[in-house]
């Protein structure tokens, strides 16, 4: 089997992103459709930074999920992993609005989704071993069983030396209850080489301490993680080391769009440049750029950016 660099495991699912901007969704009649689901837009973001990608999900069997699967075929991601639900359930739809650049929200169909009900069975675990990095999402964990799905890869990549990196990504949507979020998600942090989060979403992993950031990666370098990054929106970005280094990402100013895809892009960024052996602060700077092209452009997937696109921006900033 080909090495991959990387393999994302979670939801493909189909976002619809409005047309007509400065509207609040009521009054947006019309919606342009593109592949999303944060685990499918990391695997779409590196594959186009040119990384070998993998992808693991259950989308619908219909238009949504063909739609889903193609795309991501085209984008260059390893999709032999992708099993389509025979039972009936949908991929999931997310329909954005875009009240203003600052003011963006998003609005997620998510009943019955395809995605929460991978399995174990759904996936062989050699394919993990042949990956150099299993990305896990937080939303898979919402829900059985997709969570057992999540928890064996963990295992399988723990086994085998694969690094682990755990994106929060937190939708509040899919979780039905409210101590369970904290519990699995800590689980996995606890797991994880690698966390990647916003500082709301560390606050859910933690169950609403109001820890700073330092108490927040305190705690889990008692454990697995090696290297921590919490996000701040546009004041940027703060990576923490086990040896006890900070490392502060800026933000690149741009003309906000919308505010959505930054994490996806951010983190694709990020990812491609610690695959490159690049420093921290380079890794940063990489999906600080990366997040700055996205959130300037209507989606989050199909704007992902190239390197040369990344290597300007940051070329600019600092010229
Ligand atoms: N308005 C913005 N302009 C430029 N860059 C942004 C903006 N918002 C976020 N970013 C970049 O994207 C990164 C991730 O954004 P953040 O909002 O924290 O994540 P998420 O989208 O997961 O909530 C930030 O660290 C920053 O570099
Ligand atoms: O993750 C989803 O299911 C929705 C995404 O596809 C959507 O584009 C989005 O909200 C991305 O936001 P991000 O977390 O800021 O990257």
């Amino acid at each position: 089997m080909t090495k991959l660099d990387l393999i994302t495991l979670g939801r493909a699912a189909v976002d619809f992103n409005a047309n007509e901007i400065n509207r609040p969704m009521e009054e947006t009649m019309t919606f342009t459709k593109y592949v999303g689901g944060s685990p499918a837009n990391v695997a779409i973001g590196t594959a186009k930074l040119g990384l070998n990608v993998g992808m693991i999900s259950r989308v619908s069997s219909d238009q949504h999920g063909n739609f889903v699967v193609d795309y991501m075929d085209r984008a260059g991601v390893d999709t032999k992993y992708f099993k389509r639900d025979t039972e009936g359930r949908k991929t999931g739809l997310t329909f954005t609005e875009i009240k203003s650049p600052e003011e963006c929200s998003i609005l997620m169909y998510r009943d019955n989704v395809a995605d929460l009900y991978l399995s174990v069975d759904d996936f062989d675990d050699d394919y993990i071993t042949t990956a150099d990095s299993l990305l896990v999402s937080g939303t898979a964990l919402s829900q059985s069983p997709s969570r057992e799905a999540v928890f064996h890869a963990v295992d399988v990549a723990k086994r085998h030396g694969v690094e682990v990196i755990f994106e929060l990504d937190y939708r509040p949507y899919t979780w039905k209850r409210e101590e369970e979020k904290s519990i699995y998600m800590m689980e996995i942090a606890k797991k994880a080489d690698i966390v990647l989060g916003t500082r709301d979403e560390f606050d859910v992993l933690e169950g609403d301490k109001g820890l700073s950031d330092d108490e927040s990666v305190k705690h889990l370098f008692n454990h697995s993680p090696k290297l921590i990054v919490i996000k701040h929106g546009v004041k940027g970005s703060k990576a923490f080391t086990r040896e006890g280094e900070m490392i502060e990402g800026k933000a690149y100013k741009t003309e906000v769009l919308k505010t959505f895809g930054a994490g996806d892009s951010f983190a694709s960024g990020f990812i491609y440049a610690m695959k490159k052996e690049k420093s921290i602060e380079d890794a940063l700077k990489y999906g600080s750029a990366a997040a700055s092209i996205v959130v300037s452009k209507h989606s989050s997937s199909e704007a992902m950016p190239t390197v040369s696109e990344i290597e300007e921006l940051i070329k600019t900033h600092e010229g």
